[in-house]
């Protein structure tokens, strides 16, 4: 069987996805025929997403551009690349908070207004520099909200440089817990954050709670002269509130990844076109993963790094592998159970696995009878709780 993924926005690395083989066919169908989408960051909430389409890749961290719930209840899973492009985004956040300190976007204005030879240009900035005297971040406090793949890597380099780092994360993966420097202090309130900081940064996805989260609630908590990003989401930000606090003089430097008319022509603003994940690097790390991904769900059935299904890694012993994804309620596992019992077939191995209100469920069967197979595809293809029925051989 050749598998068609197709390619949805044209950044996605082509080296990345060198490495899916001879069973993968690159761009080949329609979107209508494909059984796979490879994405950055397009908008699909407007797609009706055909039939064939059993999974997605997002080739990066962020998820919010794909209806996530409309697609485990079509039987689609998700994938994302947690981390692939983190050291990118930490990279240029570490840059844009030196950059604002140093005053870099209006100094470098100024500069440009000055003409005539070398030298004048010289006495002029000998005398006018002074205007963009900038401050270091050594010594500074660093807060930091959402200590994931990227804050964690901000904090442990913040730390390096000679931050003093406060980090505000109430969910932290245990793993990242454990990554992070002893030196840096985790707070319980988020207006520790907003109190303390001299710098503010946010890593977090866009949820409900993040939305708006730079907002004149917090910003009336912030010391004035601080210089606040957001690389996360546009979302996060009110712009309205984070021009007033320019205004009256409490961010000093306010630097961001989403564009927006009301930021322009701002001196105290640098907005940079989504560039976080833009590196060469990153954008391969992340292809390769979500193309791993993909690859190991489609031959396989197993499931790594999905944001709507849980994980489910078992090695395949049998002649046939039937993946189901049904509707978490009671009893469905023994319906499942009883339908193989009615095709007198063994079951070699059974995995169920809930998230939220779908689970996964792969069934290995001992028997290399294409039709009972076939007829048990049918019984779970009429059941009302079953929403996707795949049949891998191996
Ligand atoms: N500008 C760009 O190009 C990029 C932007 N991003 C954005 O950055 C976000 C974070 O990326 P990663 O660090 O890779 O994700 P991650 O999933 O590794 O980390 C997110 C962290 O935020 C925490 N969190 C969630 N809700 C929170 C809340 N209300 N308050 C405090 N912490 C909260 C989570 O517990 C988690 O530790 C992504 O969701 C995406 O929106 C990610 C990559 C590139
Ligand atoms: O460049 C991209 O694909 C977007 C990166 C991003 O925002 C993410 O990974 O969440």
């Amino acid at each position: 069987m050749v598998y068609q993924i197709k390619t949805i926005g044209n950044n996605i690395d082509q080296k990345g996805l060198s490495e899916l083989g001879d069973q993968f066919a690159i761009d080949q169908v329609t979107e209508e025929k494909a059984h796979a989408f490879l994405c950055r960051a397009q908008n699909f909430h407007t797609y009706k997403f055909s039939e064939n389409l059993l999974a997605i890749g997002r080739a990066g961290a962020g998820f919010n551009n794909i209806p996530v719930e409309q697609c485990s209840s079509q039987g689609i899973v998700v994938f994302n690349a947690p981390g692939g492009n983190a050291n990118a985004v930490k990279e240029l956040v570490l840059a844009m908070m030196i950059f604002g300190s140093r005053n870099l976007k209006p100094a470098n204005k100024w500069l440009s207004e000055q003409l005539g030879s070398d030298q004048a240009i010289d006495l002029a900035v000998e005398k006018g520099k002074k205007a963009f005297s900038g401050s270091e971040i050594a010594g500074k406090t660093i807060g930091i909200i959402g200590l994931g793949n990227i804050g964690s890597r901000v904090a442990n380099d913040a730390e390096k440089l000679g931050m003093k780092v406060i980090g505000y994360d109430p969910y932290i993966a245990v793993e990242r817990a454990w990554e992070i420097s002893s030196h840096v202090k985790r707070v319980t309130q988020l207006s520790d954050i907003f109190e303390q900081a001299d710098y503010i940064t946010i890593h977090t996805p866009l949820t409900k709670e993040t939305r708006g989260m730079y907002g004149a609630e917090n910003f009336a908590k912030m010391k004035k002269g601080v210089v606040v990003l957001n690389f996360a989401r546009d979302e996060i930000t009110d712009k309205d509130a984070v021009l007033e606090y320019i205004n009256n003089g409490t961010i000093q430097h306010f630097a961001t990844d989403f564009g927006s008319e009301k930021f322009y022509h701002q001196d105290a603003i640098f907005v940079t076109p989504h560039l976080g994940g833009s590196t060469a690097e990153a954008s391969l790390n992340c292809t390769r993963m979500a193309a791993n991904s993909l690859k190991r769900y489609l031959m396989t059935g197993e499931i790594i790094n999905s944001v709507n299904f849980p994980r489910v890694v078992q090695e395949l012993n049998s002649p046939y592998r039937i993946t189901l994804i049904n509707k978490n309620v009671p009893n469905v596992v023994a319906n499942i159970a009883a339908l193989v019992s009615e095709q007198s077939i063994n079951i070699a191995n059974i995995v169920n696995r809930g998230q939220g209100e779908f689970a996964y469920t792969l069934l290995d069967l001992d028997e290399s009878n294409a039709d009972k197979i076939d007829a048990l595809v049918d019984q779970f293809k009429a059941n009302e709780n079953i929403v996707r029925v795949r049949v891998i051989q191996r």
